[in-house]
């Protein structure tokens, strides 16, 4: 063990050396930032919350900073003008990915979008994405399928409303985006194939928890936090049933030559038997594991933070309401088409991503080169990373940034598509979010809070909730053993469906791990227990 701690060291001395002889060059200076402390350089000063902790730093070092976490050296853009500077200006530059270890294993690093390097072959990938997989033929082709599942799921949650059955919202969520994938991509409607990916899954997400490896390299020959052998694991598993989806279809094809699916499988085989991109037939478990992957969480995220927000807002959620059944009538559905003539629900969806950017570290790179930014010099190989968080609370770009309002999006053409700098949760520039749709569950049912605390089912439903907290535990990171002890439940209660969020469930992060909205836990909102008839209670 000596013997790795002297090599940790001498290791992240060395780098030290070599990044300060490269910065005292000619007119190579890097953004200001914090200075940092040996091998650990500013870890210290991170604490849990880390999107919070660099905005405060960027009021002290200014809108590109730079910090070193262990032995990698990161610059933060703050602003939106500077996200501009590093996605759009210099978009070629700073279109590099760093690979989490853990994400370095069978290849995949090499296949994937999201981390492989922005050469011919990715762009190849995203061309098929863009033209092919997302147009708009594509999707409406698979609209009906995707209607049906939406029909089941309404269902489903129709079902636990008749039982006066606990719904949890996350899962609730989580399988209703997985289906919808998996009916888009696949034709794939079994609840039992949903139900097995959906614990394989699970399992992967959690890889993305924070790894010692990646700050300190020099150990991952260790693997200390077994993150690598884990993601080797349910990768793996991940493939193989991909392979499994992809050869069952390709005997399909054989054997029913005039009966193709209308789906994104089939149009990605077609894709790589015409030959006119460079995708083969190997590649396609790996670009469907990325389509499956990339959508879920943020999806399922984002529809749990558009509810929980619209129960806070129940002002909100009755103009949304007004406005849906003013579109389609009392009883009538969305469609898919009318939610371009759905003015409020665009704006709450884009509140939403204001108010709660997807990760709001998620827009990571890496620089590929040397490029002077903003009278800097950003050196090839540092992370690049945009605190989406740091834009959404900047009261010199939002008017009341704390507050929940849609409205604020209504008399303007601000969208998020990667044109207004200020609002960028799916990325900007050359690497922007090629899946950018989302969904919304509002509509079906009339959503209301509950008013009577003593009803029966709700003793029960904490007791339910409080179980299941105590189980995911054990698979978590240590640390979230000592807050789920501490554990927080939201019940409420809308009609005869109850729905119940947890920490685990509705996204704070926490050193990366995802556990809870950070307003429920250090908020304002805790320190009430009832507020609007929304029942908070710590057990
Ligand atoms: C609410 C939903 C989603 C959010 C908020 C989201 C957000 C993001 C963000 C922030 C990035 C990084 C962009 C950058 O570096 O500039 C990204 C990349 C990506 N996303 Fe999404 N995403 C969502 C849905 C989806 C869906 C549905 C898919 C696929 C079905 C998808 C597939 C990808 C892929 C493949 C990349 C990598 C692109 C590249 O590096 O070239 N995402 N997403």
């Amino acid at each position: 063990m000596d013997c790795v701690l002297i090599g940790v060291v001498m290791g992240v001395m060395l780098l030290g050396l070599r990044w300060f002889v490269y910065l005292q060059g000619p007119g190579k200076r890097l953004p200001p930032g914090p200075r940092p402390l040996p091998i650990i350089g500013n870890i210290h000063q991170l604490g849990k919350n880390q999107t919070e902790t660099l905005r405060q730093l960027a009021k002290t070092y200014g809108p590109l900073m730079s910090i070193r976490i262990g032995s990698v050296y990161t610059v933060v853009a703050s602003t939106p003008e500077m996200a501009m500077e590093l996605l759009q200006r210099h978009g070629q530059v700073f279109s590099g990915r760093t690979v989490p270890h853990a994400m370095d294993v069978g290849g995949f690093s090499k296949f994937s979008i999201f981390f492989g390097s922005a050469g011919k072959e990715w762009r190849d990938k995203r061309k098929v994405c863009k033209e092919i997989l997302f147009s708009e033929r594509c999707l409406e082709e698979s609209e009906g399928l995707r209607q049906e599942m939406l029909q089941k799921l309404v269902d489903h949650v129709g079902d636990h409303c008749d039982r006066r059955d606990v719904v949890n919202i996350h899962d609730v969520v989580f399988m209703a985006n997985l289906n919808l994938l998996l009916t888009t991509i696949f034709s794939i409607t079994s609840p039992d194939t949903a139900m097995e990916l959906m614990k394989i899954m699970k399992d992967f997400f959690s890889l993305f928890a924070p790894n010692i490896t990646d700050y300190f390299p020099i150990l991952k020959v260790l693997d200390p936090q077994g993150m690598k052998r884990k993601a080797e694991l349910s990768l793996g598993k991940l493939l193989a049933k991909f392979r499994d989806f992809l050869n069952y279809r390709l005997d399909h094809r054989r054997n029913n030559p005039n009966n193709k699916k209308q789906d994104l499988l089939e149009a990605i085989i077609d894709i790589t038997q015409a030959n006119d991109y460079n995708i083969t037939t190997q590649d396609i478990p790996y670009l469907l594991l990325e389509l499956i992957v990339g959508g879920i969480d943020s999806n399922s995220n984002m529809v749990e933070w558009i509810m929980t927000e619209l129960l806070f807002n129940p002002d909100k959620l009755e103009r949304l309401k007004r406005e849906i059944k003013s579109a389609v009538g009392e009883n009538g559905k969305i469609q898919e088409a009318d939610i371009a003539s759905l003015p409020y629900l665009q704006a709450v969806i884009k509140e939403t991503f204001r108010y709660h950017p997807p990760g709001p570290l998620a827009v990571t790179r890496m620089s590929e080169a040397d490029q002077e930014v903003n009278g800097y010099m950003i050196p090839k190989g540092p992370q690049i990373v945009v605190n989406t968080w740091s834009m959404a609370k900047d009261p010199s770009i939002w008017t009341d940034p704390e507050s929940f309002e849609p409205e604020r999006f209504l008399d303007n053409k601000l969208d998020f598509k990667g044109q207004h700098f200020q609002l960028i949760p799916f990325g900007a520039g050359r690497r922007i979010c090629p899946g950018m749709t989302t969904a919304v569950l509002v509509h079906n049912f009339d959503w209301k809070l509950e008013k009577d605390k003593d009803h029966p089912d709700h003793k029960e439903a904490i007791l339910t909730k409080f179980r299941c907290g105590q189980s995911s535990s054990a698979n978590s990171a240590p640390f979230l053993d000592t807050l789920l002890s501490d554990y927080v439940v939201l019940i409420c209660k809308f009609r005869d469906v109850h729905v119940s969020t947890d920490r685990a469930s509705i996204g704070l992060i926490v050193d990366g791990v995802r556990v809870a909205h950070p307003d429920l836990l250090v908020g304002s909102r805790m320190a009430v227990h009832e507020i609007d008839g929304i029942h908070i209670t710590r057990v």
